[in-house]
């Protein structure tokens, strides 16, 4: 599904009014039509107090196009209009008429001096700002959103949580709405899916005004969510008449005396993904543990005893998963380094694989095409340079991705992965996932799938979608705390079935649940 900016949304409106005929007061309909519907299908016309608070632009004029809807239906609707501007929208005007039509005079506010009392059983609609905020609100429009904060109620954002710009940092993070739900127009917006502003949005569902699809569909985005189904048209089913061969072979490279548990879930975790051969290299202190924890696997020994010295092998392997566990040695470090420097063979670089190439940049040069790096926010840190803010850090990361062949998967709560200057936003996972070993298995898994012959950026997007979806597969009978790496690993065939399970509803896009939401570590 594509994230679009603001400007493309506005793009998209008028293309749509001039394609399908409408007024935009017809596309604000459909808009109020959704919200209500949402609405009105859980509350069924219980008697809860609804506070909608409403600017004087389009997400205002949603706010009271919804009032009418809900007040024809019989709902308890305290309509405010909060007056941060002379210049009212054209469509905010007309539905403020039909609204008044219907006996119904919103109450203004003008200042702090106005803020009403909010019961805490209420429900708050915030449609105070949507994607037209274009600079930071006024100190009395502030001190409102801290008082809908404040209140206790459950608040329902309309499009985005008021007090967040679309496309740009938080000015006063005391200035937004923390909403409980985010019911975003169209499509979620990219600030749901960045970590400074993502905090604002617990769960958001995306509602379908119907915007003209071909528009939509050419429209080019720097940012795409992926679910199962933008995946499954990419799954290679498992051929009959096929042998190991068939499935390539990964060589897992790393480990250190302790930190051999590392390989074992990378390499666990590639052959659950559906390699067909896998060989870890550790150092001597590996081989008994590996053999006997994991007797699927084949072992190959590095000379050193507690760590990597002097990486050679005689297999043939399709893909390298290599950086988990290796260790500060010199030795190691030189290695790796020298490897890197000249392998032909893409490589899955993790941890301190790619602490190796942030200390020499130039390998970056040298990577073998279709290859991915896996950091998380530290490693990224050190291989881009530090950012002031999320904006800033996906800047660099999209020019990182249009300097180097290589996919650079930047894990977080919702994992980016990016390539060619695109970002393709993960939609699974939890909190429990923030857990020693989860990337062991994360980088497994990608190379498991690159081992099969699917794409660097293809292999990626799997890696990352399983493996949050096996992490929220496990946590179903656990709390988040309990979750271990080798759940992960566990849960890879449950999370495989989940790919192809029909929903008993036509898919709904949405997510979130912070505190119940996503994380990778
Ligand atoms: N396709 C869709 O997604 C549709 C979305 N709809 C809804 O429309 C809003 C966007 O509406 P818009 O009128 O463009 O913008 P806002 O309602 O967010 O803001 C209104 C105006 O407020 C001014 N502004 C901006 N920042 C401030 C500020 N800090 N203080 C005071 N005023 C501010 C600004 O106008 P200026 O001329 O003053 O710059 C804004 O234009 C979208 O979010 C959806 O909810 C449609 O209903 C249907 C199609
Ligand atoms: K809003």
């Amino acid at each position: 599904m594509k994230i679009f900016n603001a400007q493309q949304i506005y793009d998209a409106d008028k293309w749509t009014i001039q394609r399908q005929g409408i007024s935009s007061d017809e596309l604000m309909e459909r808009a109020a039509m959704q919200l209500f519907n949402w609405i009105h299908s859980r509350l069924q016309g219980g008697g809860t107090p609804l506070y909608i608070f409403c600017g004087i632009g389009n997400n205002g004029g949603d706010g009271i196009a919804l009032a009418r809807h809900l007040v024809e239906h019989g709902y308890h609707v305290m309509p405010f209009v909060v007056n941060y501007s002379e210049t009212r929208s054209k469509d905010f005007l007309h539905n403020m008429e039909r609204l008044k039509e219907r006996k119904v005079w919103p109450v203004f506010l003008n200042d702090a001096d106005d803020l009403p009392e909010i019961p805490k059983e209420a429900i708050v609609i915030d449609a105070i700002f949507g994607i037209g905020l274009n600079r930071p609100p006024a100190d009395w429009v502030v001190k409102l959103i801290q008082h809908i904060n404040g209140s206790q109620a459950f608040t329902l954002s309309v499009d985005i949580p008021s007090g967040m710009f679309v496309d740009r940092p938080v000015a006063d993070y005391n200035g937004v709405i923390q909403a409980n739900f985010v019911l975003s127009i169209q499509a979620p917006k990219l600030v749901f899916f960045l970590p400074e502003t993502g905090r604002f949005v617990n769960q958001w569902q995306a509602l379908d005004i119907g915007l003209d699809p071909a528009f939509l569909a050419e429209m080019s985005t720097d940012f795409e969510f992926i679910t199962k189904y933008e995946l499954l048209p990419a799954y290679r089913s498992r051929e009959r008449f096929t042998h190991k061969g068939h499935y390539g072979h990964t060589l897992v490279i790393g480990g250190s005396l302790g930190k051999i548990g590392a390989v074992a879930l990378a390499s666990k975790a590639a052959l659950k993904a559906g390699a067909g051969l896998v060989s870890s290299y550790v150092p001597q202190c590996g081989l008994v543990p590996l053999q006997s924890q994991l007797p699927e696997a084949m072992v190959i020994v590095d000379q050193g005893e507690g760590a990597i010295t002097n990486i050679k092998f005689d297999v043939a392997p399709t893909v390298i998963a290599m950086g988990m566990g290796l260790g500060t040695d010199d030795n190691t470090k030189k290695t790796v380094g020298d490897f890197i420097e000249d392998t032909e063979i893409p490589v899955v670089l993790d941890a301190d694989g790619v602490n190796i190439l942030a200390q020499k940049p130039e390998l970056l040069l040298k990577l073998p095409a279709g290859s991915v790096l896996t950091p998380h926010i530290g490693e990224l840190k050190r291989l881009l340079g530090d950012w002031g803010n999320d904006f800033e850090k996906c800047e660099k990361a999209k020019n990182f991705s249009l300097q180097y062949d290589v996919v650079l998967v930047m894990k977080d709560a919702y994992t980016i992965c990016w390539y060619k200057g695109r970002g393709y936003i993960n939609s699974t996972g939890n909190p429990g996932m923030a857990t020693a070993g989860s990337g062991d298995v994360l980088a497994g898994i990608i190379a498991g799938f690159m081992s099969q012959g699917y794409d660097a950026l293809t292999a990626a997007l799997f890696g990352v979608y399983l493996h949050g979806s096996s992490g929220d597969i496990a946590v179903e009978g656990m709390g988040y705390q309990a979750l271990l790496a080798s759940d992960l690993v566990d849960n890879l065939g449950n999370a495989f079935l989940a790919l192809f399970e029909v929903p008993q509803a036509p898919p709904q896009e949405s997510g979130g649940q912070n505190g119940q939401g996503g994380n990778q570590a």
